[in-house]
């Protein structure tokens, strides 16, 4: 009997995949979420085994995992200005934030022994939070801000005595509404305990950031005329 339904499915999904984008967008972001997931049911016990628990070295195992989903998905990534990331010592990467497939992206140029800062929900998705954390990702309460920068301090030290760096978004949540969000401050404080700068510096890191970024973003996203689906994504 279950059989019956399996035809009319068959037939209609290639259908759909042919003539609707906004079905090939719904389409490929399901198959994003189901295929992550998998991946992390693969990569939890090769980290466990390599590593013996969380730690920022899965970080490499991770990386190599996701680097080929961009060729299911049809997406291409430029790099340019890789060389920079290449010196010794803790930094940190801040980038910008649209939508989950950002990770696809991170994962072209990040560096070694390079984490990033999430949101704690995150440690709830199922084999990706747990894949998550085993690669040494460190998770904030953006709900309790004393807690948050308690953590953010906590890593920072972690950062100069480990010499890891670590990946913010600045923005402190996604954001498509073709600009950036003013930067939260957490970013800045790691960075000045990396190079030595004090809280004054803050302010002022923060908007030569922000200007440097908004210029790039503006620039780059004027180049881009391809849509495949529906803008919120
Ligand atoms: C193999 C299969 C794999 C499958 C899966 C693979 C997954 C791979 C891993 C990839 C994971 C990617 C995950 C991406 C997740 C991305 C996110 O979750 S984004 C959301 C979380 N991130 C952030 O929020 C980071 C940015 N947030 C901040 O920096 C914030 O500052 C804050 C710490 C949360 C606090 O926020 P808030 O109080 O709202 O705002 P501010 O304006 O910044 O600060 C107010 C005040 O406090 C001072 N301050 C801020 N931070 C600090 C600090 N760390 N230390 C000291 N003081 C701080 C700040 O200066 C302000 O004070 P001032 O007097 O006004 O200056
Ligand atoms: C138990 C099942 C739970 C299912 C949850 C599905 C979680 C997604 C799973 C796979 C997606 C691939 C990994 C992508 C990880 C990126 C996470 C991300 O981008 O989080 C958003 C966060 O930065 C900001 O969040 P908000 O915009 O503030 O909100």
């Amino acid at each position: 009997m279950d059989a019956v339904w399996i035809l009319p499915v068959l037939l209609v999904l290639p259908l759909l995949l042919w003539t609707s984008s906004t079905f090939v967008f719904y389409f490929k972001k399901c198959f994003y979420v189901a295929y992550m997931m998998l991946l992390a049911v693969i990569a939890i016990p090769i980290c466990i085994l390599k590593s013996g628990g969380r730690d920022i070295e899965n970080m490499r195992v991770i990386r190599f995992m996701v680097r080929h989903v961009k060729y299911f998905l049809g997406l291409r990534f430029q790099v340019s200005g890789w060389e920079h990331l290449q010196t010794d010592g803790p930094y940190v990467i801040i980038s910008n934030h649209q939508s989950s497939l950002d990770v696809l992206g991170m994962m072209e140029v990040l560096p070694d022994r390079c984490s990033t800062i999430a949101k704690k929900e995150l440690l709830w998705a199922g084999t990706v939070g747990m894949i998550c954390w085993l690669g040494g990702i460190v998770f904030i309460n953006r709900k309790k801000t004393s807690d948050a920068k308690n953590v953010m301090s906590d890593a920072a030290k972690t950062m100069l005595a480990d010499k890891i760096r670590l990946w913010v978004f600045p923005e402190g949540t996604r954001n498509q509404n073709g600009g950036l969000l003013p930067f939260k401050k957490g970013a800045f404080h790691l960075a000045i305990q990396a190079q030595g700068l004090t809280a004054d510096d803050v302010t002022l890191l923060s908007e030569q950031s922000f200007g440097i970024m908004r210029s790039a973003f503006l620039e780059i996203s004027g180049q881009s005329v391809q849509s495949n689906g529906p803008s919120t994504h």
